[in-house]
């Protein structure tokens, strides 16, 4: 089943506390995004990638697009301020599609099956996200005091991608820019429009690069991976 991808990029990576854009430091003498856009290029049922880009890194990006040979980043839109806002400027500019996800470019460990499985979930029920369930006890803390443990049961770590139908996503990221509701995903968008979001149990590899562990966390994955061939 066929599918666009829109991937936010447009990010500062503050926690990562390096000298730029996050997605441009190297794992394994590569840049982070392009393992990400290297999943999408490979897959046959990805018909394009659009990418929400900080317009001054815009030509930086381009150039690497060019020099991994991408094939399928069909534009670059000029992200925002906050995640959602690029996502919903990179959901304008690919345009009505069928189902369209929407990926983190600092997750570069999706796993190709996930993909397929959330692409058919979407377009059965509209919406469906990827996810793994919690391994550590959570507690809510108060004043440095435990208030509650939460049934671990119920919980789960959220990720992208995250598809959808299209018109459905747009018209959850149009009401979220009229309401001034801002949101850590896309599902919570859709999710308060009463939809129902199904999740679809992905893998712990898909962690995004978000803080300086993360990126020994990449480099094993890569180099297992290498072990594997
Ligand atoms: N205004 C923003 C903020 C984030 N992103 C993108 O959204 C993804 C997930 O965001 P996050 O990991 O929070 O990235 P940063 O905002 O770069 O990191 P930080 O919050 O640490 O500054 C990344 O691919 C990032 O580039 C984006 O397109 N536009
Ligand atoms: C969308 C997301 O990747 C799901 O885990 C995450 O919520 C992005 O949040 P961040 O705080 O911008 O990293």
């Amino acid at each position: 089943m066929k599918y666009t991808v829109v991937l936010p990029a447009a990010g500062s990576g503050k926690r990562m506390k390096a000298d730029r854009n996050k997605l441009l430091l190297e794992l394994s003498g590569k840049p982070i995004f392009i393992y990400t856009l290297e999943v999408f290029d490979r897959d046959p049922d990805c018909e394009g990638m659009w990418l929400a880009v900080k317009a001054d890194e815009r030509e930086l990006i381009e150039q690497y697009v060019e020099r991994y040979k991408i094939k399928k980043v069909k534009g670059y839109a000029t992200g925002g301020a906050e995640r959602q806002d690029s996502v919903r400027a990179g959901l304008e500019m690919a345009g009505q599609c069928g189902v369209v996800l929407v990926h983190d470019a600092a997750r570069p460990f999706i796993s190709p099956v996930v993909i397929r499985e959330l692409v058919e979930q979407a377009n059965e029920s509209g919406a469906a996200i990827a996810g793994v369930p919690v391994k550590d006890t959570i507690k809510k803390v108060r004043e440095s005091v435990i208030t509650e443990t939460v049934n671990r049961a119920e919980l789960w770590m959220i990720q992208t991608p995250q598809a959808f139908r299209y018109e459905l996503l747009m018209e959850a990221a149009q009401r979220a820019k009229a309401d001034g509701f801002l949101g850590t995903d896309e599902a919570m968008l859709v999710e308060r429009m009463g939809h129902p979001v199904q999740i679809v149990e992905s893998t712990y590899e898909n962690v995004k690069m978000t803080t300086p562990d993360d990126l020994i966390y990449g480099k094993a994955i890569l180099a297992s991976r290498l072990q594997e061939e």
